[in-house]
């Protein structure tokens, strides 16, 4: 777990699950000072997260209090000595944000989406030090994501957390935003020292599946949580049905596991070692199969071009398919995934076979 707690605050928090938590909005100063003491019996906290500006779908939504909230986290950051993180999405609310003496920034879902206005943030905060959060865009564009870090590394930004919130989906999954764990995973292997933190309110949309995303959160390696809590979430005037009780809040941060990479005990990761060797052992079959493979489908390119045959061959691909499928499902297989393994590979297949048909060498596929 990398060290979002130093990398946001500047302190160590041992081997908790930082944890990010406050309310969608400060709607006033009561509710954000009641919901902060609160909050502050959750040994995990290491941070306040408060919207002052909210951007909303359509315009007669709460839109959030604006700066005059900043005044209400500077009193109660005196009061609590606590950090404070808010979402900035233009210039002048970054610099009204600076000015406040506002302790972490964020950049939203709706922002890191536009790299005008990413890149107009990062010029406010160039040779500033403060750590900046950076949601992935509403639509999984890994590149958008990456895109927004780079733009605050290139202004001299070094203390930055990404954060996944989910991604835009059409209705089709039971949470508001599909998390597509794949790619808070791809964004990992190309930024490996960016920790990221899970926003599971976002991802889940209804308090229920708290829990349940911040554990596979967990489980991924991901690196802490951000979690919206209101003191009385039924009337919060945004994000009402997934804000939790500081209290419930807490039986949450309780339950979650924290799983390590690999076993103490050294029996079971002598077993993990003995289980990844016979693993790497089918694995290398694997590959000596499909370059047998390759080699029958470099003959019947031959053969194809020879006898002036078409590459593409619905009737027999269709016939792989079937078959495929049928003898996954009897394996107990997930027949998605094969079908999506048997795609690649025809792909591959079609463009070995292009070369051949065009007279190049079959080297790179
Ligand atoms: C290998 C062939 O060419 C293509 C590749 C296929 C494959 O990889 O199995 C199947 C059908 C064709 O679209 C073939 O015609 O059999």
């Amino acid at each position: 777990m990398k060290n979002v707690t130093e990398i946001l605050t500047g302190k160590s928090n041992g081997a908790h699950v930082p944890l990010i938590a406050g309310p969608c909005s400060a709607e006033s100063y009561e509710q954000l000072r009641t919901t902060v003491l609160e909050l502050r019996e959750i040994s995990n906290l290491i941070a306040v997260r408060a919207g002052v500006w909210k951007p909303r779908t359509r315009p007669g939504s709460f839109e959030g209090i604006g700066e005059h909230a900043l005044q209400w986290i500077q009193k109660i950051k005196e009061e609590t000595g606590l950090k404070f993180a808010v979402e900035v999405a233009n210039s002048w609310q970054t610099e009204a944000a600076l000015r406040a003496g506002i302790d972490i920034l964020w950049i939203g879902a709706r922002t890191t989406v536009n790299p005008f206005y990413v890149q107009e943030i990062a010029e406010v905060l160039r040779g500033i030090d403060v750590p900046v959060m950076v949601k992935n865009p509403i639509h999984a564009d890994l590149g958008l994501w990456i895109g927004g870090v780079e733009r605050l590394r290139k202004v001299g930004i070094r203390r930055i957390v990404a954060v996944h919130r989910g991604f835009f989906t059409s209705g089709t999954s039971v949470f508001r935003n599909d998390p597509k764990w794949e790619i808070p995973v791809e964004f990992r292997t190309h930024m490996p020292d960016v920790p990221i933190v899970c926003d599971p309110s976002h991802i889940s949309g209804k308090r229920d599946y708290i829990f349940e995303i911040s554990q596979a959160a967990l489980d991924l390696e991901m690196d802490g949580l951000m979690i919206e809590s209101h003191y009385r979430p039924d009337q919060a005037l945004s994000d009402a049905e997934q804000q939790v009780t500081p209290a419930e809040l807490k039986e949450i941060m309780t339950k979650l596991v924290r799983r390590e990479e690999l076993p103490e005990n050294t029996e079971a990761l002598e077993h993990l070692y003995e289980l990844r060797h016979q693993i790497d052992a089918l694995d290398h079959q694997i590959l000596n199969l499909l370059e047998k493979r390759k080699h029958l489908v470099e003959s019947i390119g031959e053969l194809k071009r020879d006898h002036n045959i078409t590459i593409l061959q619905f009737q027999r691909w269709f016939e792989i398919v079937k078959d495929r499928s049928q003898l996954a499902r009897i394996l107990g297989l997930d027949e998605d995934v094969i079908l999506e393994i048997f795609q690649l590979i025809h792909r591959s297949s079609i463009k070995i076979q292009q070369q051949i048909l065009q007279g190049k060498t079959t080297d790179v596929q």
